[in-house]
């Protein structure tokens, strides 16, 4: 039987005692293991079995961890993981307690910055040349980033100041020509006029003082190995541009990238999907966004559609196929898919701007500056609100209601379901005076009837869900399904209220005042933080009018939550059923002891 190299490999001094004939071996055996843990334990597959041969040559040819290595996104380095102490704790990769999907800090001196969150490698890396330059050491700092997320301005921001210093920086581009979805522009249709050797102009990384090289064969080691060692001894700001296959060495995975970007599981032998089979489903939020704005669209002409690099995440995929002229992808460009939403809608367009809650926190300013100071009506629906679960403290969408509440002229609505995110889909589109933000969770809901036709929402109007006498229970969104569970579980049950306030801005008063004057005291649940949100809100408005009524605040604790189930998650928060029954019967307990 033929060695595995990789049992003896637990961090990269071992794998430089290989020689490089060795080093294709190895990255056979890092394919298969990625796939058999992948294939149960889900994660990200496509990234990392692209960048196989990559991250091998990189830890072979550098001495991390005293060379510098910085990955953009995180999502693709799984070899690197286990190449760097972490191949025996794979296994607990993005479960709860486990390691986590992205490069973390606190996880190993090997991952030199923590993402998550595209297009910051070059920045970062820079960085910490000019520290080693400032401190007199002699470190190489190497930058990986793909092709999707070097378009993205802040990777432009990063590349315009590199070149005019002489840090010793090199930015790999490892161009496989995808992201989650085949990538766009104008740079993408640059790389490949590079690749297919008809682009006449000068080249742009050289043009910003880079020293280039490249198109290579990602996956050629010992070409890749040697064009390292070469670049090891240039001086300055340098440029390799590889390419690679997104999926490599699964063949399903190459010949459905955007499938097998993050495929959930399937069989490691053949590589086939396994799709859940059973009793109908609510469908996913996103699917309801996704459907709702085809329908929505064929009868007003004037609707827009606008993704940033999330077509199949936030399903503008619909829209994109049924009318191409009127839904863009933009690319990873959250602030630019925000201003353009703006631009569109000053002459006179009603458009949905679509962004999942965690990457809009990167276009804040554009939401201020561009859309709420001159109060354009754009519909921003913020996908991925609250916990996501296993991508863990980068992605949860818990900070939205906070940072867009403080925001003059923003209305925030939580649909509690699919009926509701339709309907404020619905009456946004007949014309709103305010732009609005609607933010919807991660995955499904919990209407399996969901196509009703439209009804007009007020807006800043809640509605009361349950009757009840001493203790009124105020949800936001779709966390309404735990309080709901929880107060039919609850021994007082007949005593406890509960209300959608579905606006978080405006919120609704005239319901707040009512409850106030008749509840002995108040519930606020929120799958957001609590510092600032929703419940925030209501406390603000109790102490404004001077209301006794005992008031406690459920929601996301002020610390960053990691990975693991939602439901996991939620118990950690404490905004599970069971926490949820325990918190209202020890309010109830107390209000009848006071
Ligand atoms: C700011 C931001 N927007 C969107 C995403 C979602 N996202 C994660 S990976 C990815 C595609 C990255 O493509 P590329 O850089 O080409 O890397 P590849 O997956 O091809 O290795 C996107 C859009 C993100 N992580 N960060
Ligand atoms: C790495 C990254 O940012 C995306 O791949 C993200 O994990 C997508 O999340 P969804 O699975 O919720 O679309
Ligand atoms: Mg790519």
């Amino acid at each position: 039987m033929q060695k595995r190299h990789l049992d003896h490999i637990n961090v990269p001094k071992d794998l430089r005692q290989l020689s490089v004939d060795d080093l294709p071996q190895l990255a056979k055996e890092l394919r298969e293991f990625i796939i058999n843990i992948i294939a149960t334990k889900e994660g990200h597959l496509g990234a990392s079995l692209g960048v196989v041969e990559l991250t091998i040559a990189l830890h072979y040819v550098f001495n991390t961890p005293d060379d510098i290595l910085v990955w953009d996104v995180g999502h693709q380095a799984y070899v690197h993981k286990i190449l760097t102490g972490r191949k025996t704790v794979f296994d607990t990769n993005r479960q709860f307690g486990g390691i986590s999907g992205f490069p973390k800090r606190s996880e190993s001196e090997f991952d030199t910055f923590g993402v998550g969150h595209s297009s910051t490698s070059i920045s970062a890396a820079l960085g910490m040349a000019i520290a080693s330059q400032l401190k007199d050491e002699n470190k190489h700092h190497i930058a990986v980033i793909g092709d999707a997320s070097i378009a993205s301005g802040m990777a432009f921001e990063g590349l315009n100041h590199a070149g005019v210093t002489n840090a010793n920086l090199l930015v790999i581009l490892n161009d496989n020509a995808i992201g989650i979805d085949p990538s766009v522009g104008a740079l993408k249709q640059y790389l490949t006029n590079v690749k297919k050797g008809t682009q006449k102009q000068d080249n742009i990384f050289e043009a910003l003082n880079f020293n280039y090289s490249g198109p290579i064969d990602g996956h050629d080691l010992p070409l890749l190995i040697s064009e390292l060692n070469r670049l090891k001894t240039v001086k300055g700001p340098k440029f390799l541009h590889i390419i690679t296959t997104k999926g490599k060495g699964l063949k399903q995975a190459e010949n459905d990238q955007v499938k097998y970007h993050a495929p959930g599981k399937f069989n490691a032998k053949t590589g086939e999907l396994i799709v859940k089979s059973g009793s109908s489903q609510p469908p996913k939020f996103q699917d309801v966004f996704g459907l709702t704005i085809v329908e929505l669209a064929k009868n007003n002409k004037n609707i827009i559609g606008i993704t940033p690099a999330m077509p199949t995440g936030s399903s503008l995929k619909y829209m994109m196929k049924e009318f191409p002229k009127r839904a863009f992808d933009v690319g990873i460009a959250e602030q630019h898919a925000v201003t353009f939403a703006a631009g569109l809608v000053t002459q006179g367009f009603t458009v949905f701007c679509n962004i999942y809650s965690t990457f809009l926190q990167r276009a804040y300013d554009q939401v201020i500056h561009d859309v709420a100071t001159q109060n354009l009506p754009v519909i921003f629906c913020l996908d991925r609100a609250g916990l996501v679960g296993e991508d863990g403290a980068t992605h949860h969408g818990v900070f939205d209601l906070a940072y867009l509440r403080c925001v003059p002229n923003l209305i925030v609505f939580a649909p509690r379901n699919e009926i509701e995110l339709r309907n404020i889909m619905f009456t946004a589109q007949l014309g709103l005076d305010h732009p609005i933000a609607i933010r919807y969770p991660r995955g499904r809901g919990s209407v399996i009837d969901w196509k009703t036709p439209f009804e007009t929402l007020q807006i800043g109007k809640g509605i009361q869900l349950k009757e009840g006498k001493d203790v009124a229970v105020l949800s936001i969104g779709s966390i309404y399904k735990n309080v709901e569970n929880a107060i039919e579980n609850c021994k007082y049950t007949g005593t406890i209220a509960h209300f959608d306030m579905r606006f978080v801005k405006p919120l609704d008063e005239s319901l707040l005042h009512h409850i106030f004057k008749t509840f002995k005291a108040v519930i606020t649940v929120e799958d957001g933080t609590v510092v600032g949100g929703f419940g925030s809100a209501v406390l603000e408005f109790k102490s404004k009018y001077d209301y006794s009524a005992k008031t406690e605040v459920v929601g996301i604790p002020d610390e960053f939550i990691q990975h693991g189930t939602v439901d996991q998650l939620q118990k950690v928060s404490k905004m599970d059923v069971d926490s949820l029954v325990k918190t209202i019967e020890d309010l109830l307990l107390s209000i009848s002891s006071s």
